[in-house]
């Protein structure tokens, strides 16, 4: 594809713009009919492949391998976000799926240890469109490829990732291998074998293997200029956060709000939890099946409902609330994942643009009576928030920490700081 820029376009000698008509068909006539059409294999694959993805379906496609060699299966979801793709590899929550970028330029900002959500990448491994540019960033302390290589992710270039999306959406998300070896040599059949063999992302509980260890404290609040990322002082409220996969700017924002956070593991229990006698407790996001970690974590959010203090969820943290309050939670066909997904407050109809990343939602057919709907996707109709009425208890299926953002939905932390105000006075 041509890089000139509008302007020199314009102020150029130009005989022809030379696009490349992949890349102009997917841009320009998007097809977002619901016709079904056979995987498509990969559009720009090299003449050597280093990495190859296979499908349960037994569709293959070969690119370019680079980070980590070797093989992985998981379940393959797509992001749409345009920035963040590293706090996206560092989401917990993403832990058991390989994500698809259906941006084309992941890379152009490298790596800095100031971007993770958690110690190390979580998502399984990464298919992108193009090879990792040159870093471009003053943050940067790696390029992507370094990072992936030193943390054992596996990625693979050269795919045609807006077509594979289109595919996902229709098919739901297919369980799959990657495979990265520089010498080329892919046994196909086993790698289809083992994206077979992977059982899939329902019935799982993941949040036991991202969980914390032991508890600890939590002061840093959310980056701001110039101070970068400060300690608070003097908090106002004793929370405790449930640690399902907690990504760190959720427990920034909770400091910037005003919490004196401690973190415990996933498996604590209620009596575990009021122990630390808080003001509020917050649920947070995390990956698997809310119904499997749900086993334990239900027993423990019914216990914290029984001393009636605010609760704040988000995102598994909201699918295990509705969970213990009676409701129940699907799987969706390829779920949300992006950072420009609109959602409505039901009772103001303000309309907040926000950060998703889930594969299984709330049925609202189920929510029992006292627990209403507080926001909805207006993607497509899904449950994006309950609480309950007249008591400070309420969750989010979308991320109102997200970081790099968008930020809108931070409201929800100071909502929650000011039931906890309104609990004390
Ligand atoms: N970000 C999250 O907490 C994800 C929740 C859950 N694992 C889902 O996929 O729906």
């Amino acid at each position: 594809m041509s890089t000139l820029s509008v302007s020199a376009v314009h102020s150029a000698q130009i005989d022809a713009i030379v696009l490349d008509p992949t890349f102009l068909r997917a841009y320009v006539s998007p097809d977002l009919s619901p016709r079904r059409e056979p995987m498509p294999s990969s559009a720009h694959a090299p003449a050597r492949p280093t990495a190859c993805l296979a499908l349960a379906d037994g569709t293959i496609f070969y690119g370019k391998g680079f980070g980590a060699t070797g093989v992985t299966e998981a379940e393959l979801c797509f992001n749409t976000a345009m920035t963040g793709y590293q706090e996206i590899m560092t989401d917990p929550s993403y832990a058991g799926q390989i994500v698809t970028f259906t941006f084309p330029h992941i890379g152009n900002t490298g790596a800095t240890p100031e971007d993770d959500e958690t110690g190390d990448p979580v998502a399984a491994g990464m298919v992108v469109k193009w090879d990792p540019t040159e870093p471009s960033n003053w943050r940067s302390v790696e390029t992507l490829t370094e990072w992936l290589s030193k943390r054992g992710r596996i990625a693979i270039g050269g795919i045609d990732t807006r077509r594979l999306t289109r595919a996902i959406r229709q098919q739901g998300a297919p369980h799959v291998a990657l495979a990265h070896d520089p010498e080329g040599n892919f046994d196909i059949e086993a790698l289809v074998a083992k994206a077979r063999a992977f059982k899939g992302l329902v019935g799982l509980d993941l949040a036991k293997d991202v969980t914390c260890a032991q508890s600890y404290r939590w002061d840093e609040m959310r980056w701001a200029w110039p101070e970068g990322y400060a300690k608070q002082e003097a908090p106002k409220h004793k929370v405790v956060a449930v640690d399902f996969g907690a990504k760190r700017n959720i427990l920034r924002c909770l400091a910037s709000a005003g919490c004196d956070v401690t973190v415990l593991p996933a498996t604590a229990t209620g009596e575990e939890i009021l122990a630390h006698n808080p003001d509020g407790v917050f649920l947070s996001n995390g990956p698997g099946d809310p119904a499997a970690t749900g086993e334990y974590a239900v027993p423990a959010i019914k216990k914290v409902l029984e001393a009636d203090l605010p609760v704040f969820g988000i995102c598994l943290g909201h699918q295990m609330l509705a969970l213990a309050l009676g409701a129940k939670t699907i799987k969706m066909n390829h779920g949300h994942h992006g950072a420009n997904h609109p959602v409505k407050e039901v009772k103001t109809g303000k309309v907040e643009i926000t950060s998703m990343n889930h594969g299984f939602t709330v049925d609202t057919q189920t929510l029992p009576e006292g627990v209403v709907e507080s926001h909805v996707s207006l993607f497509d109709g899904s449950n994006c928030g309950i609480e309950m009425v007249g008591r400070p208890v309420f969750s989010v299926q979308h991320h109102p920490e997200a970081s790099p953002g968008p930020q809108d939905s931070f409201y929800l932390f100071e909502r929650f700081a000011e039931a906890m105000d309104a609990r004390k006075a």
